[in-house]
């Protein structure tokens, strides 16, 4: 029987820290080695952000975009542990370091560790491609607590519809719209965002055409799926080289 992967959960007291420690507990391939959560914080059980560091094969983090940011730069500064990514609303001089460390560790960073969501990038790029004179509109609603909009999956969305186009999603991405807007130019991909109560995540992409109108969508039940999907990347990058992966690399998703 082999050893189980040693994992450190970062960010131990949120919603999905708290999803992760119970899916953990359940999967005999893992053994949960340490909690941490913001530096100087007491908890039962918490460990401090280098002692969990330093027990771990791999650190699953649902944090901040900042807080995985200063993760990524004490993972590569000892060369280990490898890294499990899934906070979102990053800027770019967030992922900079990000970035910047996976040339020492094995960083999977993702906007959804939904197998189902995953799947349906792929079903964007194509229908984005072969449907190229449709407007293309993203839509997003969260729970209440949500504070990064678009979701990070909506922009995986949005970045899975401008490669099926052939364009960059910073060139063709509409990210607000309000007052004396005008017509939509072709080629825009839209994003919309709804907030509100406990709905755990559900996006829709819609391929807008004359006279049709494909919808493709996608619901989450609950968090279960993001911490299953999150413990297949920590087994899968374990023992990586340095780089930086997504979800597409873990599920062995090629281009479509
Ligand atoms: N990729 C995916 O599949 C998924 C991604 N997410 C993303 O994961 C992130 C977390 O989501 P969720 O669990 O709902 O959010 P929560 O706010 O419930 O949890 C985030 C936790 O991180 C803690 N935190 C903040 N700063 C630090 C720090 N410096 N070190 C350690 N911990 C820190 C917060 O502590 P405090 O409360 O004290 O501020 C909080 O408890 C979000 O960015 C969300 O969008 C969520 C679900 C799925
Ligand atoms: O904050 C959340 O809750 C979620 N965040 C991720 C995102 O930004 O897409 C994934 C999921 O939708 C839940």
């Amino acid at each position: 029987m082999p050893q189980p992967l040693r994992i450190a959960i970062a960010g131990a007291l949120g919603r999905m820290g708290r999803q992760m420690a119970e899916t953990i507990a359940a999967d005999p391939r893992l053994q949960l080695v340490a909690r941490s959560h913001r530096p100087g914080s007491a908890g039962e059980a918490l460990v401090e952000r280098d002692a969990a560091l330093a027990l771990a094969d791999v650190v699953i983090d649902f944090t901040t975009p900042a807080a995985s940011a200063e993760l990524a730069k004490a993972c590569a500064a000892r060369g280990r542990p490898a890294l499990v990514i899934g906070s979102t609303g990053f800027s770019a001089s967030e992922l900079a370091p990000i970035a910047e460390a996976a040339k020492k560790i094995a960083i999977v960073r993702s906007g959804s560790y939904s197998l189902g969501l995953n799947m349906l990038t792929g079903l964007v790029e194509r229908a984005a491609r072969a449907l190229d004179d449709c407007d293309i509109e993203i839509l997003e609603a969260h729970h209440r607590f949500k504070v990064d909009a678009p979701s990070g999956t909506a922009l995986m969305l949005g970045e899975a519809a401008a490669r099926g186009r052939g364009v960059e999603l910073d060139d063709v991405g509409k990210r607000a719209r309000d007052g004396l807007i005008g017509p939509r130019p072709a080629g825009e991909i839209g994003f919309a965002v709804l907030r509100g109560g406990s709905i755990v995540g559900e996006h829709s992409v819609s391929f807008l055409a004359e006279s049709e109108t494909l919808t493709l969508s996608h619901a989450a039940g609950d968090r279960s799926m993001f911490a299953r999907g999150a413990i297949a990347a920590a087994l899968w990058v374990a023992g990586r080289p340095p780089g930086e992966y997504d979800m597409r690399d873990v599920l062995g998703f090629g281009a479509s």
